[in-house]
Parts: C-alpha cells; sequence; structure tokens
C-alpha cells in the first residue's frame, strides 16, 4: 500500500486510488492514511482531501491511472509479477514506478510491455515525514520519464536525487556496510545505546539502531536472506562468523528470528510500550542477548570509544559514497550528501558524509581507514576505496573538483 506514499501524494491535491490484497490490511491502512491526513491538515488550518482517495482491493481499478508506485515488501518475485500484472492491466501510457529499498528495477522493467516507462521511486522511513526521494534510474528508463518522476517528486515536496541502478542504489548502498560496522562494534562489546548515542552526540536524528527500528528490521534481513548470507541457503562449511569470505555478524538475523522486527512488532534493538510506538527504551534481553553470543564465540568484551564508533560507521558511509562515484551510481558527491541530510538525518551542519570526509581531511580519513583496514584485513569495506586513495596523492582537491578524478562514462 504505502500509506506514506499515499498521505505525501493527497496532501499536495494529487488523486490516489489505494490498493491493498487483504480487506483487514486495507480497513488498517485506511484509517491510518485519514488520521495522519487530518492530523496533518489540523496543523496546517486546512481541511484533510479525503475526497481525493479512493480504496480498493482490485488491481482492474488501475486500468485508467497516470502512474502506478508499486510499494510491497522487498520481495522480488512478487514484484516481478505485479510488473507483469500492472503491464497488462494499466494503459499504454502508464508510468509504473516501484518504492523498492534496492532492488533491481530493470529486471521489473523486464517484466512489462513498457520498459522505457518504468523507474525507481525510492522513499524514506517516515515516507510522509522525510523529503528525500531517490529516482532510480534504470538502463532502458527514459529521459521523459525520469523528468515526469522528477516533476512529480518536487510537486509532493521531496527533494528528488536521480540515481543509477545497483544494489541499494546509493542511501542503501551505503548504509549496507554502516549497519555491518555498527554490528562489528556490538561483537565487539558496544550496546546499541553506545552506538546510537555517540552518532546523535555527533549529530545524526536517530542513532543507526534506532534508524533500523523505525524502518523495519526485517527488510535487511530479507535482504540478506536473498544474497544467501542467512537462512537456509547458507554454506554450512562456513567458519563461524565469516561469510562469502568475509567477517559476518550473524546478530541483527539472531533480533530478527525472535520476531524483532523494530517499533512495528514493539520490539527490535530496543523495546516499545506497544507495536507502533516510537520511544525506544533499553531491552535487557538485547544485553543478555550480546553476552551470550560474545561468550559462545569467546569473544572478549573490550570498551570501545565513542570515537572509535564515530569513525568506523561514518568513515565508512563516505569510503563506499567513493566507490558509488567511481561506479557512476551518482552523479556527484553533493548528491549524495544531499541523499544523506534529507534521507537518513545526517547532521547539516557536517555538510554530508562527503562533504565532512573532505573537511576531516582526505588523507586522514584515508589514515583511519588503513588502520581500521589492517586490524580487519576481513572486512572489505574499510579497505580504502581507489578514488578516495586518487584524490590524496593528487592533494585534496576540493569536493567540486573530485568528478574530474573520475572516468566520465555514465547515463546520469
Ligand atoms: C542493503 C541494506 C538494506 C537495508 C534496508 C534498510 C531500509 C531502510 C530504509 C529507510 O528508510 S532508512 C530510514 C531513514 N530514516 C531516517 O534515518 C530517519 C532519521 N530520523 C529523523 O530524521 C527524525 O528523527 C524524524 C523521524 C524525522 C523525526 O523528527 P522529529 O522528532 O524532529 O519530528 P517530530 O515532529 O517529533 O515528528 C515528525 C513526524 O515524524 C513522526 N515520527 C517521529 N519519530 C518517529 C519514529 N521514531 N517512528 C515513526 N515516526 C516518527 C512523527 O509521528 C511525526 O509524524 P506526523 O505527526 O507528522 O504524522
Amino acid at each position: 500500500m504505502g500509506r506514506g506514499i499515499a498521505v505525501s501524494l493527497a496532501r499536495v491535491g494529487i488523486s490516489v486510488i489505494a490498493l491493498e490484497s487483504d480487506k483487514k490490511l486495507l480497513e488498517v491502512s485506511k484509517q491510518m492514511i485519514i488520521n495522519m491526513l487530518e492530523r496533518d491538515a489540523k496543523r496546517r488550518g486546512v481541511s484533510a482531501p479525503l475526497d481525493l482517495l479512493k480504496f480498493t482491493l482490485s488491481l482492474q481499478d488501475l486500468k485508467d491511472v497516470d502512474l502506478v508506485i508499486e510499494a510491497v515488501f522487498e520481495d522480488m518475485a512478487l514484484k516481478r509479477q505485479i510488473f507483469q500484472d500492472l503491464s497488462n492491466v494499466c494503459g499504454p501510457t502508464t508510468l509504473l514506478s516501484t518504492n523498492t529499498s534496492g532492488l533491481d528495477v530493470d529486471a521489473l522493467a523486464g517484466m512489462t510491455d513498457r520498459p522505457h516507462l518504468v523507474a525507481g521511486m525510492h522513499f524514506f522511513s517516515p515516507a510522509h515525514v522525510m523529503k528525500l526521494l531517490e529516482v532510480v534510474c534504470g538502463p532502458r528508463s527514459s529521459s521523459e520519464t525520469i523528468a515526469t518522476v522528477m516533476s512529480l517528486g518536487k510537486r509532493m515536496g521531496k527533494v528528488s536525487v536521480v540515481v543509477g541502478n545497483c544494489p541499494g542504489f546509493v542511501g542503501n548502498r551505503m548504509l549496507k556496510p554502516y549497519l555491518e560496522e555498527a554490528a562489528f562494534l556490538l561483537e565487539e562489546g558496544a550496546t546499541p545505546e553506545q552506538i546510537d548515542k555517540a552518532l546523535e552526540d555527533f549529530g545524526f536524528a536517530m542513532g543507526v539502531f534506532r534508524m533500523s527500528d523505525l524502518a523495519g528490521l526485517d527488510v535487511g534481513w530479507r535482504v540478506r536472506k536473498e544474497s544467501g548470507l542467512t537462512g537456509v541457503d547458507v554454506d554450512q562449511n562456513n567458519p563461524p562468523r565469516q561469510r562469502q569470505g568475509r567477517r559476518y555478524c550473524p546478530i541483527p538475523d539472531m533480533v530478527c528470528e525472535q520476531g524483532r522486527y523494530g517499533q512495528k512488532t514493539g520490539c527490535g534493538w530496543y523495546k516499545y510500550d506497544k507495536p507502533g510506538d516510537t520511544k525506544a527504551k533499553p531491552d535487557l534481553s538485547i544485553h543478555n542477548l550480546l553476552e551470550t553470543y560474545r561468550r559462545r564465540y569467546g569473544i572478549t568484551s573490550r570498551k570501545v570509544t565513542n570515537e572509535e564508533i564515530v569513525e568506523r560507521c561514518v568513515f565508512t558511509l563516505a569510503n563506499e559514497g567513493f566507490r558509488i562515484l567511481e561506479d557512476r551510481i551518482a552523479a556527484r558527491p553533493e548528491d549524495i550528501d544531499v541523499i544523506y541530510l534529507f534521507g537518513y538525518g545526517f547532521p547539516s551542519y557536517r555538510g554530508g558524509p562527503m562533504f565532512y570526509a573532505s573537511t576531516v581531511g582526505l588523507e586522514r580519513v584515508l589514515e583511519k581507514l588503513e588502520h581500521y583496514y589492517n586490524a580487519n584485513p576481513d572486512v572489505p569495506h574499510l579497505e580504502p576505496s581507489p578514488l578516495l586513495k586518487k584524490l590524496v596523492v593528487c592533494g585534496s582537491p576540493p569536493l567540486n573538483k573530485w568528478r574530474e578524478q573520475i572516468n566520465l562514462h555514465s547515463h546520469l
């Protein structure tokens, strides 16, 4: 359904047909959307645009729409089926978009009779609050499609950034190593509260674990299962805490196995008074899980400093940002910064992860990454990216000159 997305459209005067697959869920979603719109309208002193909304269980009701935003959970097989059905039901000029955290937009385009009219529209949690929209341009998306989706984003009051099609796009591709680094810190002796406090003191609106509870822990779990990192497909010959030849921390999987998906289930890395509550409270059972885990693997817990937490998490973000620039998934470092400022609550006064790296000094960032990589040679995301090294060799030029060091062959 995409409740936050429906709210974001209706409140700027765009009519919405909200489709759900289950009658009970439809009723719950309908009530939540109405509540959100009424709260928003009261705040703005206007009347709630409820007449713009129609709720349905029938895909056939989408046959005359201009644009579809598919927003089911991250199951590629399901999304493929939906795109095939949409292609059959909708008129030949209807744009088809997907709200996905990082699945292959071009593979979905391939399920339709109009791959040029397909793009990704990646919204961020909470979708009616966060300003960012990643507009994913697949190799077959037409310029008109991207321009139309960008202009829709503008009308919705979003800050839209065009990104390329790769797993996780820009935001979540960077989030993956950031989440992994935070999990390694847990293994080594930190708690979710300590890591979150260090990141919030740095200026993030939410620490990594509070943010994960907000977004839903099952999203990443599903992605890890699909990539063979956890679940039934895992090679049993892996040494403990290793997957696909690199260090792996299974703690996030263990949390999900307990049905702890975050705010929506009333517990995740924290506990909440009831499902859907937003006030995170430290949870002793997570502390116990961490202690049992460390005992099981013979890990001696050590005192992790806040400085190490911030360096390992934030420099990891920037390092992946450099790789994204090399791969031409983002057109410029400023785009990456906009994504982190408007989509992930990165502290605005620090200017985004790439600008922050430039203010710390690229040489220092390189030196720190080398230090952490030497200590963890089985963690590839800590290995300094070739672009970072190249920029340091070139005398650390300012951010707006970085593009000159990147090979320019991209459709972005
Ligand atoms: C390969 C790896 C794959 C991993 C996949 C992971 C997929 C992740 C997808 C994501 O979307 S990541 C999440 C990105 N989001 C963030 O990082 C959010 C960071 N937080 C913030 O920016 C802010 O804390 C906030 C949520 C905007 C809240 O700001 P603030 O507290 O100043 O505003 P309020 O006025 O209190 O609230 C505004 C609005 O937001 C709702 N809200 C507040 N806190 C929460 C919460 N914890 N959970 C849910 N909703 C929250 C609040 O109810 C208000 O809503 P309305 O009243 O306006 O309806």
